[in-house]
């Protein structure tokens, strides 16, 4: 049976090594862990400021990706700069996720307005497909945005999970799943497959993935690597696979 595939995003372990200047914790040897472990594919977020992935980093996993484990998928985030784009064009990962993050933004909180960018997006779309690669548009739950970002010529969006990942209160949280799921169902419903991400844990991902079981990936940073302090990361994403309904796992 089809299942939602577990993106693991080593932001925080480039953080970690980065508060020394020393090689540890290495980001390629714990993204060698999770590939072992079964995860489908590593993500980075390649800041301005370089706070955690370095440039040398996007090479690095690139490199250990595409030699060791070529069927596994690589998607880099981030705001469309040109620096940006032209990183990811050497890099060439398999997917690149548009994040409209300002530099020195703490972390990702909302989605592209696909209205107000629609030119701005549609160009950018063209130019990473027409580079062979996998575009993605990360936008809030809201179906009209589902609605602006299909007409940039996207056939990707990921859904920005922070407000349900945030709330605890089962009715807000309900309330927050349910703009989820009418969002990615109207993505599905004009040919575009649907990735989710921000906040998402082990106990947020089952009603998610019950509730709208046709996420292809969700790209998991935080809580995999808080967890990964206490469970080490083959385990981890031994139970995030788990958690995403991979009954192999
Ligand atoms: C696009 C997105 O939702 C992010 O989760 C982002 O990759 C997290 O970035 P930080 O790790 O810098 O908070
Ligand atoms: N695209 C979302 C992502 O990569 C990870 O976000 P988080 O789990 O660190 O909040």
């Amino acid at each position: 049976m089809s299942h939602t595939k577990l993106s693991v995003n080593v932001n925080a372990i480039a953080h970690l090594r980065n508060r020394r200047d020393l090689p540890w914790p290495s980001v390629v040897g714990l993204s060698r862990i999770a590939l072992e472990a079964g995860a489908a594919g590593i993500t980075v977020h390649p800041r301005p400021d370089e706070r955690h992935i370095r440039r040398t980093d996007v090479f690095a996993l690139q490199e250990m990706l595409r030699t060791d484990w070529p069927g596994r998928e690589y998607n880099i985030e981030g705001y469309p700069t040109e620096d940006f784009l032209k990183l990811c064009e050497a890099a060439r990962p398999d997917q690149v996720t548009l994040v409209p993050d300002m530099p020195g933004q703490n972390t990702s909180d909302h989605g592209w307005d696909c209205v107000t960018n629609q030119a701005f997006l549609s160009e950018v779309v063209g130019r990473i497909q027409g580079e062979g690669m996998r575009a993605s548009i990360f936008i809030d739950a809201d179906p009209t945005q589902a609605a602006a970002a299909a007409l940039t010529g996207t056939r990707r969006i990921e859904i920005y999970t922070g407000p349900y990942g945030h709330s605890f209160d089962p009715v807000e949280q309900r309330a927050r799943l349910e703009e989820v799921a009418v969002t990615a169902d109207a993505a599905v419903k004009l040919g575009m497959a649907v990735n989710a991400g921000h906040d998402l844990t082990l106990d947020n991902l089952p009603p998610l993935v019950k509730r709208t079981p046709h996420i292809a990936e969700a790209s998991i940073g935080h809580a995999v690597i808080a967890d990964c302090l206490v469970y080490g990361m083959a385990e981890t994403v031994r139970r995030y696979r788990c958690a995403l309904g991979d009954s192999d796992a």
